[in-house]
């Protein structure tokens, strides 16, 4: 039959596998950890570059495109950058029945394929600052249990990497960005996310500050990080002797950041919206905004019907709204509703014989069901505004769930408890590594340990004397702790 045989509540793994396939969002792919991309996925995708492309553009940020593979010596050369990472690097160590020379890396990140050619482009200030940004997969070849959409070990992103002569400039830069990916999860994937800071422990190795935006999954109690900016410092620049010659004709090296959302996004928005009838598709970023359905009746006259569905679409397209109707005659309504419903088409317009008797069109609700007749006089105006409602409703509903999730704990044992409660921990931290270890041995289960996600740039006020969880020394920052993706 159509439906779901898991539950989000019963088998949430297994209810969101069979969600993004019965949604014809992913169908699985023989090799395990890659997954195909159907044209319901990619939509998804386009419409989200349609918001941030132009946005980064207005930064004067241009697009380029770097070979997919990297050499090994270059691959190597950023150590402590890469050392953590070697055994995800996939290479291609033949061609044909021949071995090549040398193994060639395939690219997990770009630093290393980009970063020789910053040196040779930036010679003096005039070169700066350089802002480049790529639309490109990247391979990395993981282990752990592959999840369509949040770990796979080929995924599409759009990785920026910039150089500034001040670290002024790039710090702002960090923060524009994030602003960004703060606005594509709440304005687009209606989905609430923290802007924080990493831990020294969980940033880029390679880095001098990693910056986030984290979600929360309320199903499962785990933080995703949602995407990431870093602030790289002179790291690479001292690696890759990515230097200029400043206004006083000094020889000095660059502040450089690296920028990235990846598909893991749209994993994140399936998560949280889907219900036990499919997707639930956020208005703004699915390709069909609104569904129109003709229901036939035994002696109506069904092409009458059919003209006000087709008539309906147009008016709807001309507006701008992406509309589509489904008149194939093989498949009876209820079937349809089914169809679309699970594929998270945000709005259902259902047209009768007595709504064509009112002159007026019946409109369903994919988030909550809500049922609405709407005269036909008004339907432009009256859907457009049913859609801008659906998406600030499924972001205040997604909102709603994401804090009462939130707990905030002084004391070990509290925090403990609130772990076994899938809580998303807000706690009081000394700030010292060594308790952030500590935490993960101490924590360490089947469902995986507990980490550091991020430290919230919005602080609350901390009490003199206010004492780390965990050590019980001076606490110095308020941070998100929670087991993750
Ligand atoms: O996040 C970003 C934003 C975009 C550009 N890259 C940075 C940092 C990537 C960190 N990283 C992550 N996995 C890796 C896997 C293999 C080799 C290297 C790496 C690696 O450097």
């Amino acid at each position: 039959g159509l439906g779901l045989t898991n539950t989000k509540d019963g088998n949430f793994g297994e209810w969101y596998s069979e969600v993004v396939t019965n949604g014809e969002m992913i169908e699985y792919y023989e090799i395990s950890g890659c997954y195909i991309l159907r044209p319901w996925t990619m939509a998804i995708w386009e419409e989200m570059q349609n918001f941030f492309d132009p946005e980064i553009k207005k930064m004067k940020i241009k697009t380029c495109y770097f070979p997919l593979f990297v050499s090994n010596t270059v691959l190597q050369k950023e150590k402590d950058h890469i050392e953590g990472f070697a055994p995800e690097v996939a290479w291609v160590t033949r061609s044909g029945d021949s071995d090549l020379e040398v193994p060639i890396a395939i690219r997990p990140t770009s630093e290393t394929v980009m970063y020789p050619y910053f040196s040779k482009w930036i010679r003096g200030h005039r070169d700066l600052p350089l802002k480049l940004n790529q639309w490109c997969n990247v391979v990395r070849w993981e282990f752990s249990n592959p999840t369509p959409f949040i770990r796979s070990r080929e995924f599409l992103w759009q990785e920026g990497h910039t150089a500034h002569a001040t670290k002024e400039e790039a710090d702002t830069e960090v923060l524009e960005i994030l602003e960004l990916y703060r606005r594509l999860y709440e304005e687009y994937l209606a989905v609430p996310v923290v802007k924080g800071k990493k831990s020294e422990m969980e940033k880029f190795a390679g880095g001098l500050y990693t910056t986030s935006v984290e979600a929360f999954i309320p199903n499962t109690g785990r933080g995703v990080q949602g995407a990431t900016s870093h602030c790289l410092g002179q790291n690479f620049a001292k690696m890759f002797d990515i230097n200029f010659e400043d206004e006083k004709g000094e020889r000095a090296m660059v502040w450089q950041n690296s920028w990235a959302y990846s598909t893991r996004t749209i994993g994140v928005m399936v998560m949280v919206h889907g219900d036990d009838k499919g997707l639930v598709l956020p208005p703004k970023v699915s390709a069909v905004q609104v569904i129109v359905v003709h229901v036939p009746y035994k002696d109506a006259d069904v092409k009458e019907i059919i003209n006000a569905c087709s008539a309906t679409v147009k008016t709807l397209c001309d507006l701008g709204i992406r509309a589509e109707a489904d008149l194939r005659e093989n498949y009876s309504p209820g079937w349809k509703y089914s169809h679309w419903e699970m594929k998270g088409v945000p709005l259902r317009i259902e047209i009768g014989p007595k709504d064509l008797a009112n002159n007026q069109v019946r409109a369903v609700r994919r988030d909550n069901g809500e049922k609405i007749d709407i005269p036909m006089a008004e339907l432009g105006d009256k859907v457009k505004s049913m859609l801008d409602t659906i998406q600030q409703s499924m972001f205040d509903v997604a909102k709603q769930k994401r804090d009462a999730c939130i707990q905030v704990t002084k004391t070990w044992d509290e925090f403990i408890e609130a772990l076994g409660q899938k809580k998303l921990i807000l706690a009081p931290w000394c700030d010292e590594e060594e308790v952030e270890k500590e935490v993960k041995t101490k924590t360490k289960g089947e469902t995986g340990a507990a980490k550091t996600l991020c430290s919230p740039f919005d602080q609350p006020e901390m009490p003199e004397g206010t004492l780390c969880f965990a050590s019980g020394k001076p606490a110095k920052k308020w941070t998100y702790w929670g087991r993750s993706y």
